[in-house]
């Protein structure tokens, strides 16, 4: 356990690079600073001693302003080197918490793009932030107090038995059983429990994010209780482990705590009314009170020094959960790079063999799925629900890697080729297209960060963005999501459509929209397609059929297998799922039309 928490530390350190020696700076003014505030104890020795040896004359006594003087003079330069240690250990900490931020963004874009699929950016984004705020606690100010209660132990066990060993041994008596009333709340199987409390902690950010992700479903089909109930739960598990902890294992061990530290007199009266006949008799009294108004003060640091380290070591504990949990975020794996990377010849596309299973699913969802789309080809993936179509075109751009059989493009199979150069060679348009909370122009050139204004323009036009733009305050400067600058689901595609078109990429993987139904937009986004796609690999996942038409192959794909492909043509003519797709596409549109002229 405790090399555990030692190897905790270490890994912080490296964390804090060149601000490593801050830390150690830090602690050693830290323990400095510990020593220095010992002074004043020893002149309220000094002091009570020369007023008991002149009592009751006190006016005789001789240097006690000079005593308060030194006292108050170390108390100060205490309090300043502790101040400055802090100073270091924070310049350490904050950088070491910047760090670990990062790294875990730096991290995060070498996963899998699948992984943001499997864990909820809330709960990424929490883990990196809580984590590395309660490591910024340890190495800021948990760290420091470790040191200083160390040298505030040595220094006062030394102290407690310059003076009077048996009134020493009395204090720390209390000491002793503070101490172990502390470790045990704070060891062993409590430790777990720490550990099990911030697990249900992550679980709650997690169903928050999840929650709040979908109050406008809940709100339209008014399911206020039932959806409420999984974030319900999670505050309700992590409740009663908080209260548990408080309430079964901190009470007792707490209790015995707070008693002994705040109490240390508990021991030391009693040890005293037992010394002072024996004093009295020697004619040591004097001393013997000296001794004793020196402990009755002294003890009053103990408490203060036990609550440092009690902070202290709950600090190390949550550092070492927090450090856990960043090592979920930083430590998750990353997209296999291969050791040669190849370049791709052609910008053909081909499946071969593919199968996948998602982890954690039961049934596959592809099984031997072989496809080739040549260079220039328009491939259109269509099928039944859960048919496996966006899963096979995630493969492309390595969300995930195929568990077996290869995906490959340009004759090299994706996972042998640098990602730089495969996400290079691709431009996907997914139908959740996400648009930053940046300018039109800057949203558009995070696909080619050194287009010019007028590439962007340019391609903006060719996705039939012109209309977009012009009733916009600030043309293509306007800010997308500030000040109720808002666009509509279909003019966020053309926006991701012109973002693709500048990325000029030679193959297009593009899931076409359904959700988007004004005929006006429908209209400019067939456009946008069309300049898109023309002269590039195509590979669409096709929800209306009217768009594969004139598709070079369609694959048909029932519960993960291709059951069908070849033109439209030969599809319909061989009468099978895509023949029986097609009648039902008809039917639907006649329906409409039909709808439509009545309505009229
Ligand atoms: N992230 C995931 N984890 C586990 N299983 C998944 C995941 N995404 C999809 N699946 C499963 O894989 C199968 C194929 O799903 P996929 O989304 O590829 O189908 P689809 O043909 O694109 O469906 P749709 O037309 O409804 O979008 C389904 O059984 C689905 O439940």
């Amino acid at each position: 356990m405790k090399e555990k928490k030692k190897s905790d530390v270490a890994v912080l350190l490296e964390y804090a690079g060149n601000r490593k020696g801050l830390t150690f700076l830090g602690l050693a003014l830290s323990a400095v600073s510990m020593l220095l505030s010992m002074v004043p104890y020893i002149c309220i020795w000094l002091v009570a001693r020369d007023l008991i040896a002149v009592a009751p004359n006190w006016t005789q006594a001789q240097g006690i302003s000079q005593y308060g003087w030194i006292a108050f003079g170390f108390a100060v330069g205490g309090i300043i080197l502790y101040f400055m240690g802090l100073m270091c250990t924070h310049l350490a900490a904050f950088r070491t918490a910047a760090n670990i931020r990062k790294q875990g963004v730096a991290h995060m874009m070498k996963v899998p793009l699948g992984y943001f699929d499997s864990n909820a950016s809330g709960l990424i984004r929490g883990r990196l932030d809580a984590a590395s705020a309660d490591t910024e606690q340890l190495m800021a100010h948990n760290l420091a107090d470790i040191v200083g209660t160390i040298v505030l132990f040595v220094s006062m066990i030394v102290m407690m038995f310059v003076f009077d060993w048996r009134m020493g041994l009395a204090c720390l008596m209390a000491v002793v059983i503070s101490v172990i009333a502390m470790f045990s709340m704070m060891g062993g199987k409590n430790a777990q429990i720490v550990g099990e409390y911030q697990a249900t902690q992550d679980r709650m950010t997690k169903a928050g994010t999840e929650y709040v992700r979908g109050i406008p479903v809940v709100k339209i089909f008014q399911q206020t209780v039932y959806s409420f109930k999984a974030f319900k739960e999670a505050i309700e598990v992590y409740s009663n482990k908080a209260e548990y902890y408080q309430a079964d294992v901190c009470q007792v061990p707490q209790t015995v705590n707070l008693t002994f530290t705040e109490g240390a007199f508990i021991f030391l009266v009693p040890v005293a009314l037992f010394l002072a006949p024996s004093a009295l008799a020697n004619g040591q009294f004097a001393e013997f009170v000296t001794d004793f108004v020196f402990y009755a003060v002294f003890s009053a640091i103990i408490s203060t020094a036990l609550a440092k380290i009690m902070f202290a070591s709950s600090g190390m504990m949550l550092a070492g959960t927090a450090l856990d949990r960043i090592r979920q975020v930083i430590e998750a794996p990353t997209l296999k790079k291969p050791d040669h990377p190849q370049m791709p010849q052609n910008n053909k596309v081909e499946f071969k063999d593919v199968s996948f299973t998602y982890s954690g699913a039961t049934k596959p969802a592809l099984s031997h799925l072989s496809f080739t789309a040549e260079s220039g080809q328009t491939i259109a993936l269509v099928g039944p629900s859960g048919g496996g179509k966006t899963t096979a075109a995630s493969l492309i751009p390595r969300f995930w890697d195929v568990s077996s059989g290869a995906v490959e493009v340009g004759g090299v199979n994706v996972t042998q080729m640098d990602p730089h150069v495969l996400m290079d060679q691709v431009a996907f348009v997914f139908q959740n297209n996400r648009l930053f909370k940046a300018s039109i122009l800057e949203n558009v050139r995070a696909a080619r960060p050194q287009a010019s204004r007028e590439q962007v323009m340019e391609a903006l036009m060719a996705a039939q963005c012109k209309d977009i733009i012009d009733k916009l305050p600030d043309g293509i400067d306007t800010q997308i999501g500030t000040e109720g600058t808002y666009l509509s689901g279909g003019e966020q595609q053309r926006i991701a459509l012109a973002r693709a078109i500048l990325k000029d990429a030679p193959i297009v993987v593009l899931d076409e929209a359904t959700a988007f139904a004004d005929p006006e937009n429908e209209a400019l986004i067939q456009k946008a397609f069309a300049t898109l796609t023309k002269g590039r690999t195509v590979i669409m996942i096709a929800h209306r059929l009217s768009t594969v038409v004139g598709a070079n192959k369609i694959i048909v794909l029932e519960k993960g297998k291709l059951v069908e492909q070849g033109t439209h043509k030969e599809l319909v003519n061989a009468n099978g799922l895509y023949a029986r797709m097609w009648q039902d596409y008809n039917k639907a549109v006649q329906w409409k039309i039909t709808s439509d002229k009545e309505a009229k």
